[in-house]
């Protein structure tokens, strides 16, 4: 296959170089990271250490390739989706974390999209190294112009988009599973980003804090208002379950700094839009409210603005 990597920092950088293994791989990505990986390589380090040799470039305008691989930060998608327009693919996968990613990649384009969620984790640590921090898996499934997950029947499971993009990445030796209720999955993956990034980012302080102490009951607050949002869009996730599922990861990512608490150390702008941002203004239309995830949005938002990032 012919895969474009949209987004060549720390997650796309990590996927280019394993997908480059069995695929014909080109990031999209900025320099120096672009001129750097087309000087001397790629280097991975961490969980596996190997070099790769994808092609790169900084224009992502008239590409051809059968899939693209969306790893821009969610506040990027709508002009990946504008460049991606230009060319001629045949679908597009996000990996993304945070809600609205694949509504706007479809808004935008005329090919199937393919939602997804990945527990690799990365890191890019220098231009042309990225470091793998941890070793997951890729699960993906089709999305639907309406925003529903894809649980029509397949006639040939092996035939959809979805099934197709988790081949190719098997292909290239990553665990990766076509799941047709890709919507619980990413909501889930919500209820842990918006009960873990912003705490993290304004408390300054790593994962596994976020259950220990007053922080605690916010984020247990933050994680079931995302579970009440999900069920009134037609996904039912259960409070204590996501609660339990974000103290899990907590747990196991202890000694992370989450990616929020990066970008905010480092003066970047955050997801916060597409993560407690979402759950509140999806409250408000249903007709309730998501008090916890609102206030984390407008703190993270005002210092976004107060450090003139957004
Ligand atoms: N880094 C990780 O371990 C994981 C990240 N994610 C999610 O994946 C997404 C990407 O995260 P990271 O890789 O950490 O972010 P990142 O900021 O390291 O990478 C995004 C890259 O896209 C590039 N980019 C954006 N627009 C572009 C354009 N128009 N043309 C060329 N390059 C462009 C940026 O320069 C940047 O290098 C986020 O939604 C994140 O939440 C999900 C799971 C793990
Ligand atoms: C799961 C978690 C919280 C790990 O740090 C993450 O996805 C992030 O930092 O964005």
């Amino acid at each position: 296959m012919r895969i474009v990597i949209f987004g060549a920092g720390s997650l796309g950088s990590l996927l280019g170089a394993l997908l480059d293994s069995a695929h014909d791989v080109v990031l999209v990505g900025r320099d120096p990271h672009v001129s750097t990986t087309r000087e001397r390589g790629l280097r991975v380090t961490g969980v596996d250490s190997f070099e790769a040799s994808p092609a790169s470039t900084t224009d992502g305008t008239g590409l051809d390739a059968d899939l693209a691989v969306v790893t821009v930060k969610s506040y990027d998608t709508a002009a990946a989706a504008r460049d991606l327009a230009t060319g001629d693919v045949g679908a597009v996968v996000s990996l993304q974390n945070g809600l609205g990613n694949e509504e706007t990649l479809a808004a935008g384009l005329e090919c199937p999209i393919v939602a997804g969620t990945t527990t690799h984790g990365a890191m890019l640590s220098e231009p042309g190294v990225v470091e793998w921090t941890g070793r997951g898996a890729v699960a993906v499934g089709n999305w639907r112009v309406d925003g529903a997950s894809d649980h029509t029947p397949q006639v040939d499971a092996t035939d959809d988009p979805a099934s197709r993009v988790a081949a190719a990445f098997r292909a290239a030796s990553i665990d990766a599973e076509s799941d047709p209720d890709i919507r619980h999955r990413l909501w889930a993956k919500l209820a842990v980003n918006a009960a873990i990034n912003p705490i993290t980012a304004l408390a300054r302080i790593r994962n596994g804090r976020v259950f220990e102490g007053p922080t605690a009951a916010y984020a247990e607050r933050a994680a079931a208002e995302v579970a009440r949002v999900a069920r009134a869009d037609g996904v039912g996730l259960d409070a204590d379950a996501v609660a339990a599922e974000a103290r899990a990861v907590a747990r196991r990512t202890a000694d992370n700094r989450s990616s929020m608490l990066q970008d905010l150390a480092a003066g970047r702008r955050t997801e916060i839009d597409a993560i407690s941002g979402v759950v509140a203004e999806r409250a408000d239309e249903h007709g309730f409210e998501a008090p916890v995830n609102g206030l984390l949005a407008a703190l993270v938002r005002g210092w976004e603005a107060g450090a003139g990032v957004r």
